[in-house]
Order: structure tokens, then C-alpha cells, then sequence
């Protein structure tokens, strides 16, 4: 199955919001026709709105048999939106989930046990094509749906198929949560910029172009993380202090962000209960 079996059939989306969008964007841009596309969402932005005056089905309900469905709301909102899709549940539509914590096991009991889900954890930096989703689908989605899903997820970025479906909260932890831990490694070292006396300006501009520098230079370069962070580190020099600091054992970045991706990985397991 490929994409223009979705087109032909339809693409259902329930719930548009920061990563139902990030997605949309990116399907379209491959070929997504628009008028294959059914969204469902309270609150439509404008830029919904915009792909309606165009073509888009925007709370329309949905096809009678979509090709795929993707779910894209909160876990909190998951009790009152998964109930409207159960007409097609136990069918040939993919039901392909996003959302963190709600379990493969609970789509089914809530869509039929016979239904072909794919459970996936993207990240926002699919908005640019450039995120990773992790993947793994239950019994009754066939190789076809399974590619189909890795089709459409690799149309943002890097795809990886996950082995157990336990997998997905560490996933979580890293990879989806991780883009905001760099976001605030942005802020935070701006901050300690401006502290060292730089203007803000001056220091946020410094710290986004040396974080994003660095993300492309790690994303291009063939070597190692590790390869690159000793070509930053002149011995005895201002690196290596900095580094003396972030890399202790008791305080440094180890131990905080293991703690980070623990507290996600323990709140996605917790949402899933
Ligand atoms: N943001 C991220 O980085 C990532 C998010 N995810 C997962 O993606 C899912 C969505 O997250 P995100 O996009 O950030 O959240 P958003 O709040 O941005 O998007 C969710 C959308 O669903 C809408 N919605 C609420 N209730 C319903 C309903 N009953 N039917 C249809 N739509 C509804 C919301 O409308 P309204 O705002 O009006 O409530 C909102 O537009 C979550 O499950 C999350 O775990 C996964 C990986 C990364
Ligand atoms: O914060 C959240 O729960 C979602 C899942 C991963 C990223 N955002």
C-alpha cells in the first residue's frame, strides 16, 4: 500500500495540533493530495483553515474506509475522542497512534481486537524533516500497513521499528521529549551568557547558532560524538574547564539527564496505566 492508495482512500486526522500539523506538513509536501485529508479538531489554526479553503475536509466526520487514521491528541483527551473512530475499528483502515503512554493494548480494546494499529513516537523536528520516529505495530497490521506507516513517517525524517512495544517510553524519554531538553540548553546557556556580561541579544543569538551549528555539524560529520566534542577540547584549556564541570559524575549532565529521560519515560508509563 502507498501513498496513493491513501489517496484514493482518504487519511483521517484526530486531533491537528503542534505534531498532527508537523506531520500534515510533511505528507502534503510528498504528495498528500488534499483531498484526501479528513481532520478532526475543535480548534482548527489557520493554517487548517487555510488547507480547507482549499480542498481539506475539516470536521467533516471521516470516509467511510480511510486507508489510515493517524491519532494525534493528548492521552487526557483520548477517553472522549478514541470512542468516534470505533465504526472503523476490526477493518482494513490503519489506525496509527503518536500519542505517548496509550498502549496498543488499550487501542484495541477500545477499536476492536482485529484492528491494525501502528504505535509511533515522532518528534517536532519533522516540521523540517528532520525528526526520527520510533515505531511498532501489533499483530493484525500487515507488512503493507507497516510500510505504508514507514512510508508516511519517513516523509519527516529518520524511521526506526522498535522491538517490544516496552521500548517506547525510553524512546520517549530520548527522542520525543529530547527536542525541548535542547531548546532549553539554548535558553540555559544564553542565560549563563548574559551572566558573563554579554547583552541578551548578543548571547541567545551566540547560544541558538552555536547549539543548531553544532546539531548540524554532529548530523554531517562522520566521527563520533565523542570525536567531536575532543576536537572542541584543547588540553588545558577553556573547554576543558567547562567540561570538568559538565562532565562530573555526581552533578554534571550524566547524572541530570538520566534523571530527565527517567522522570518522561516514568510519566509516559504512568499515562499508559
Ligand atoms: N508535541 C510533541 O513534541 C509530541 C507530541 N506527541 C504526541 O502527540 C499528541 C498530540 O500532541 P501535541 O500535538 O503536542 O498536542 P496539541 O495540543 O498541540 O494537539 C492536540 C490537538 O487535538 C485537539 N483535540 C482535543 N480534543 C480533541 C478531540 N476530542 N477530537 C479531535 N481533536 C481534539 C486539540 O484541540 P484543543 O487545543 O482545542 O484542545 C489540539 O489541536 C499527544 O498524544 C502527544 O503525546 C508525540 C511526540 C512528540
Ligand atoms: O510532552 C509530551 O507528553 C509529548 C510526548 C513527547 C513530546 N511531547
Amino acid at each position: 500500500m502507498e501513498l496513493s492508495e491513501v489517496n484514493r482512500r482518504g487519511l483521517g486526522l484526530l486531533g491537528c495540533g503542534k505534531m498532527g500539523s508537523a506531520l500534515l506538513e510533511g505528507w502534503l509536501a510528498r504528495g498528500l493530495a488534499l483531498s484526501a485529508v479528513w481532520v478532526t479538531d475543535p480548534h482548527p489554526s489557520d493554517w487548517l483553515r487555510g488547507l480547507a479553503a482549499k480542498g481539506l475536509r475539516l470536521n467533516e466526520g471521516l470516509p467511510a474506509s480511510p486507508a489510515i487514521v493517524l491519532i494525534a491528541v493528548k492521552p487526557q483527551m483520548m477517553a472522549e475522542a478514541l470512542p468516534t473512530l470505533t465504526a472503523l475499528g476490526n477493518g482494513s483502515t490503519l489506525f496509527l497512534s503518536v500519542a505517548a503512554g496509550t498502549s496498543i493494548a488499550h487501542y484495541e480494546s477500545v477499536l476492536g481486537a482485529g484492528t491494525p494499529i501502528v504505535r509511533a513516537m515522532p518528534n517536532t523536528p519533522a516540521a523540517v524533516g528532520r525528526g526520527i520516529t520510533a515505531l511498532i505495530g501489533n499483530a493484525h497490521a500487515s507488512a503493507e500497513q507497516l510500510a505504508l506507516a514507514e512510508t508516511l513517517l519517513s516523509a519527516v525524517g529518520q524511521t526506526v521499528r522498535l522491538e517490544t512495544e516496552a521500548q517506547i517510553d525510553a524512546v520517549t524519554g530520548v527522542s520525543g521529549s529530547g527536542p525541548a531538553y535542547v531548546f532549553h540548553l539554548i535558553e540555559a546557556l544564553a542565560a549563563a551568557g548574559e551572566a558573563e556580561g554579554l547583552p541578551p541579544a548578543l548571547a541567545m543569538q551566540l547560544a541558538r547558532a552555536t547549539v543548531t551549528g553544532a546539531g548540524e555539524l554532529a548530523h554531517r560529520a562522520p566521527d563520533s560524538a565523542e570525536q567531536l566534542r575532543v576536537n572542541v577540547t584543547s588540553p588545558g584549556g577553556t573547554t576543558a574547564a567547562a567540561l570538568k564541570v559538565l562532565m562530573d559524575p555526581e552533578t554534571g549532565f550524566s547524572p541530570l539527564l538520566r534523571r530527565a529521560v527517567k522522570a518522561a519515560a516514568d510519566r509516559g508509563r504512568e499515562l499508559g496505566q
